[in-house]
């Protein structure tokens, strides 16, 4: 049995995603308004912002900057003794680009980028939210009381991201960082679409094909509810101020999450997860491979409306390129 090839258990879960967002302001009020999240900082022309359930002192930093996207994705490792062999073999595959102080919220932290560019992050250090007395919950397992605006999201849950070869990006979280391969759409071989954890969950983060090859896009960013209810309250209250619901509250055959999508003011793609979908607990886990297809109303939406043509095209930054096939991956 020796020749076994065993899981990584080194990273543990997503700590943080930065977003970046032309309306810095208005991104804000969407989160904090409407999501019932806390801004905890600010600094530069950065806000962090966490969920009332979030431990750590935030889960989101939003960045302005011209166009919408994603700044950075951070890992926090399973034990200092864990992010250094991690580090190793990032450092191996030349996409490490060093050591950072940290940030706030969290202690030092290794960069790199994924294959297709996208700017990652691990860390070990993190600082827990300190929760004022007034603001603690009665209920000893969650830092703050649940808010008393918007329908509050409860924790970050999973990342998206569009890539130019879904296939390499997948090959680097699994090789690199041990994440593993729970679900999978296939073209004929290509790999169209990736969902991969490094927990339970069916995924922490995804990736997806971009059908014209730009690479390094944000696909969405998500929070959990926990209770379906929640996802028809919101999208009640988002409808009525403005914000556009690009997929109403549907359940997922990948992951079989139930999820709706709704694009916030600065152009983002926020996924809100009703639940999760289901637990993983087998570690000789098989992926589930799908072939595209048969993904058009079973793998994107198990019951509910065809997603539109934008959710398989579109992510930010927007792409330009104005002969984009409109073609779904
Ligand atoms: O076919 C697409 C299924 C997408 C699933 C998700 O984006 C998700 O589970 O977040
Ligand atoms: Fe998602």
């Amino acid at each position: 049995m020796t020749s076994y090839q065993e899981p990584i258990y080194d990273v543990a879960q997503l700590a943080h995603v930065e977003i970046l967002s032309p309306k810095l302001e208005q991104s804000v009020e969407f989160f904090t308004r409407f999501l019932g999240m806390e801004v905890t900082a600010r600094s530069g022309g950065s806000v962090y912002l966490r969920a009332y359930e979030d431990f750590y002192h935030n889960t989101l930093k939003i960045t302005e900057a011209k166009e919408a996207g994603v700044g950075h994705v951070a890992w926090r490792a399973s034990s200092p003794q864990a992010l250094h062999r991690r580090v190793e073999e990032i450092e191996k595959t030349g996409f490490g680009l060093g050591w950072i102080e940290g940030d706030i919220g969290h202690g030092e932290a290794y960069q790199f980028t994924a294959p297709d560019g996208h700017l990652m992050e691990i860390l070990w250090d993190v600082e827990y939210y300190n929760v004022q007395d007034d603001q603690r919950s009665k209920l000893l397992n969650r830092p703050s009381k649940r808010p008393d605006r918007g329908v509050p999201v409860r924790r970050l849950d999973h990342i998206n991201l569009m890539t130019s070869n879904p296939g390499a990006d997948t090959d680097f979280m699994l090789d690199t960082l041990g994440f593993r391969l729970r679900e999978q759409i296939q073209n004929n071989g290509q790999v169209l679409g990736s969902w991969i954890s490094v927990s339970n969950l069916v995924h922490e983060i995804a990736y997806m094909q971009e059908p014209n090859g730009v690479k390094g896009k944000l696909h969405h960013l998500c929070y959990w509810y926990g209770i379906p209810q929640n996802l028809y309250d919101v999208a009640d209250l988002l409808k009525d101020h403005g914000v556009f619901v690009e997929v109403p509250p549907n359940k997922h055959g990948i992951s079989q999450a139930f999820c709706m999508y709704v694009i916030e003011p600065g152009g983002n793609r926020i996924e809100l997860f009703g639940d999760a979908g289901y637990i993983i607990t087998d570690p000789a886990w098989k992926p589930i491979v799908w072939d595209m297809k048969d993904v058009p109303g079973n793998g994107d939406t198990w019951i509910g409306t065809e997603f539109p043509v934008s959710w398989w095209t579109q992510g930010t930054p927007l792409t330009k390129v104005e002969t984009a096939e409109v073609v779904k991956p």
